[in-house]
């Protein structure tokens, strides 16, 4: 695995919010950035559970780490952070910078099954097992057996799909802010997987929250959503926290484990994001540290 080139570093909170970039096998040997938060409290005998941000269409790493709120509940908890980028970038694939819902900025944190994407589009690989792989080697003091995850919109999508799809051995808990709940069901997933998948929306299935949340009856689960009821894209159909909720329920999964929560007058911004972020945080904290 070709070493991380640090590209800046600032403190914050104490801690340090340190870019990276590596070229990434995932994704078609593309350069990858990410974000990197360690709290003050890390160190190799004491390394930090972490904390995965997956952000949403148009994002790049930095939006969450300049905007979310997520430091200073990081720091106090002792958390360390990994924010990713949205999708590969400069894979020169014809209609990849057309749309602000497809291709570059918009990964959807699957494996891409279709010709030309399949080449460079494997955000789920890339985050699931590379980006670990390739702090761990750079000895960051960071415990990636303690792993919990979040994110927002399409990165809500990804922090849930992943979280039922590795199960409790590669993240504790799952929380998502205004996640896209049920892809196969509204526009923005119709187009991802379509354009991504061969097998189109059938295949998509595999990455639907509330498709996968159908098949967990008996396991238990820890799972947190926020979404604002002033949100456009709920207003649209884009998200439908409601048919994630009603699957969990009818799997069996009761607040203690699946909880939605719609919050009053928010909107799909970073504004909300940031009300909720050190709440999350915290909530995470409770697996994290047990
Ligand atoms: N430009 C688009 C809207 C794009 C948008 O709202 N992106 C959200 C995530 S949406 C779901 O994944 C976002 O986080 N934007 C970045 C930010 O910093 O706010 C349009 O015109 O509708």
């Amino acid at each position: 695995m070709p070493a991380l080139q640090q590209k800046s570093a600032n403190k914050v909170f104490n801690g340090t919010l340190t870019k990276y970039s590596f070229p990434s096998s995932a994704l078609g040997n593309l350069e990858a950035n990410l974000n990197v938060f360690l709290p003050s409290s890390a160190s190799s005998s004491s390394p930090a559970p972490v904390l995965y941000y997956l952000s949403g269409l148009t994002c790049t790493e930095d939006n969450a780490a300049q905007k979310g709120n997520f430091f200073e509940a990081a720091a106090k908890e002792g958390i360390a952070l990994v924010f990713p980028d949205t999708s590969p970038r400069g894979a020169k694939i014809e209609g990849e910078d057309e749309s602000y819902d497809f291709g570059s900025g918009a990964g959807f944190y699957i494996d891409a099954t279709k010709d030309p994407w399949s080449k460079h589009y494997k955000m789920y690989t890339h985050i699931v097992s590379e980006i670990p792989a390739a702090l761990q080697e750079a000895k960051l003091p960071i415990d990636f057996s303690c792993a919990s995850i979040t994110g927002h919109s399409m990165g809500g999508h990804g922090a849930l799909t992943l979280y039922l799809k590795e199960g409790d051995k590669k993240y504790k808990s799952a929380s998502a802010f205004s996640p896209i709940c049920h892809p196969t069901a509204c526009p923005w997933g119709d187009k991802a997987f379509k354009g991504y998948l061969e097998g189109g929306v059938e295949e998509g299935k595999k990455h639907d929250a509330t498709e996968l949340i159908a098949g967990t009856k008996g396991k238990k689960l820890n799972i947190l959503i926020d979404s604002g009821l002033g949100d456009n894209f709920y207003q649209q159909k884009q998200l439908l926290p409601e048919d994630f909720e009603a699957a969990a329920r009818k799997a069996g999964h009761g607040e203690d484990e699946v909880q939605v929560r719609l919050q009053d007058g928010y909107d799909h911004s970073y504004f909300f994001i940031s009300t909720y972020a050190p709440e999350h945080v915290r909530w995470h904290a409770k697996f994290l540290k047990n």
